[in-house]
């Protein structure tokens, strides 16, 4: 047998979801660029379950079933309400509430399509509301509904801070739902399918990838770039702090990739955010961190930056606490793995690949009392 470690440039699966060809990214054969320019982040969801984009009409039904679906049942609520939110991680709480919503889904253990195809609404639409909800509470603020006629993500800024948002901030934080949405079979999209290949439900394969989102190798990395260029404080520091880290063998967080070899194509958008959002902040000190960071790891390293790197200026810019920047990269990302949950029911098999045993061999059983 040979082993793969990571299981690196391995091909697990077929899929026409998302594709990384030449370091481009493409979602049902759209060009990220094109759809972080020009698209809403549910017409990306609808491209990405229905694989065509929708026309006005599909496309405002859509958006008007998912704005219905936000509520959440006042149980989820509770929960939340029920432990010392001070000390539980949001991406920790997220992972427990949308395990505890498919308890209030009378659907939730079925795999039969037309049901799935409610349940996705239902998951996407509440996602947003389980995180916002938590951002609040944990202030002692009560959850806020969602305004049917705002766009999801201007819903998500008004049911976390309670005022109307602005449109570049609006602007700002669709497009990084639409980079984030879909990322061909990384970690935790790949567990998503692992989980549902047992033909287990949709609700258990959503919290599955939550847990492989939350770690700091994949989508947790961008709460830690915010922690990283805060313990930095100065621009002028930056260069020494990493040079430091470089030399005792750390990992900087935000950079690197396993699949891009000259570049993530989602940086650029949101390096480009990054700067335009410090006319809302008027201090572009943590973009500015940013580009040395980037450039010196490029050159010293020859490292690109990733997705995760310059989402943490963009969302910190936005006024989000930083340990909900992972969170909302789930609340994207959800998009996606339901595409691959319903892709991988359609044409189903057993994901169970083997491992090469190299641990002791024909060991002699010792009784009890003689170890
Ligand atoms: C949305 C996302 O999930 S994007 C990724 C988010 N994660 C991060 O930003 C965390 C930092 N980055 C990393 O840890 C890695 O680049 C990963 C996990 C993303 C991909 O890495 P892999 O393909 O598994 O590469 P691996 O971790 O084996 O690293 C290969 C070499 O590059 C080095 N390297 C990779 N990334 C980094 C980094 N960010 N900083 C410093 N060195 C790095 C490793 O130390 C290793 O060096 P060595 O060969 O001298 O030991
Ligand atoms: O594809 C990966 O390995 C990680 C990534 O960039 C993502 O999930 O967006």
């Amino acid at each position: 047998m040979t082993v793969t470690r990571g299981l690196e440039g391995i091909i697990a699966t077929e899929s026409s979801i998302s594709s990384i060809i030449d370091d481009q990214l493409t979602y049902v054969g759209y060009d990220i660029d094109d759809l972080a320019q020009n698209s809403s982040f549910e017409e990306v969801i609808y491209l990405l379950w229905n694989k065509k984009l929708p026309n006005e009409t599909e496309l405002n039904q859509f958006k008007s079933s998912l704005a219905q679906e936000m509520t959440l049942p006042q149980a989820v609520i509770n929960h939340l309400q029920s432990y010392d939110l001070s000390t539980v991680h949001p991406m920790a709480a997220l992972r427990s509430a949308v395990s505890i919503l498919g308890l209030y889904d009378e659907e939730a253990d079925t795999i039969e399509e037309s049901a799935n195809n409610r349940k996705a609404i239902r998951i996407q639409a509440k996602i947003s509301s389980i995180v916002t909800a938590f951002g609040r509470i944990r202030k002692g603020l009560d959850p806020i509904q969602p305004k049917q006629e705002y766009s999801y993500a201007a819903n998500f800024l008004y049911m976390l801070n309670g005022e109307e948002p602005k449109d570049l901030e609006v602007e700002a934080f669709n497009k990084a739902l639409v980079l984030h949405a879909d990322h061909e079979l990384n970690a935790s999209t790949f567990t998503a399918r692992v989980c549902v290949a047992t033909l287990s439900d949709i609700y258990s394969g959503i919290t599955a990838a939550i847990g492989a989102l939350k770690g700091p190798l994949h989508g947790g990395a961008n709460e830690r770039v915010m922690s990283m260029l805060t313990e930095i404080g100065e621009e002028d520091k930056a260069i020494d702090y990493i040079n430091e880290k470089l030399e005792n063998k750390e990992k900087i967080m935000g950079m690197g990739h396993r699949v891009y070899e000259q570049g993530d194509p989602r940086a650029k958008h949101l390096r480009e955010m990054s700067k335009e959002l410090t006319k809302i902040t008027g201090n572009s000190k943590w973009y500015n961190m940013s580009v040395k960071i980037e450039e010196h790891i490029k050159e010293h390293k020859g490292l690109p930056a990733n997705v995760d790197f310059y989402s943490a200026s963009v969302y910190h810019s936005l006024g989000i606490d930083h340990d909900l920047f992972t969170p909302i990269f789930a609340v994207s990302r959800v998009s996606g793995w339901i595409a691959h949950i319903l892709e991988q029911y359609e044409n189903n098999r057993l994901i169970r690949p083997r491992a090469e045993y190299v641990g002791p061999k024909k060991q002699q059983y010792t009784p009890m009392e003689q170890r």
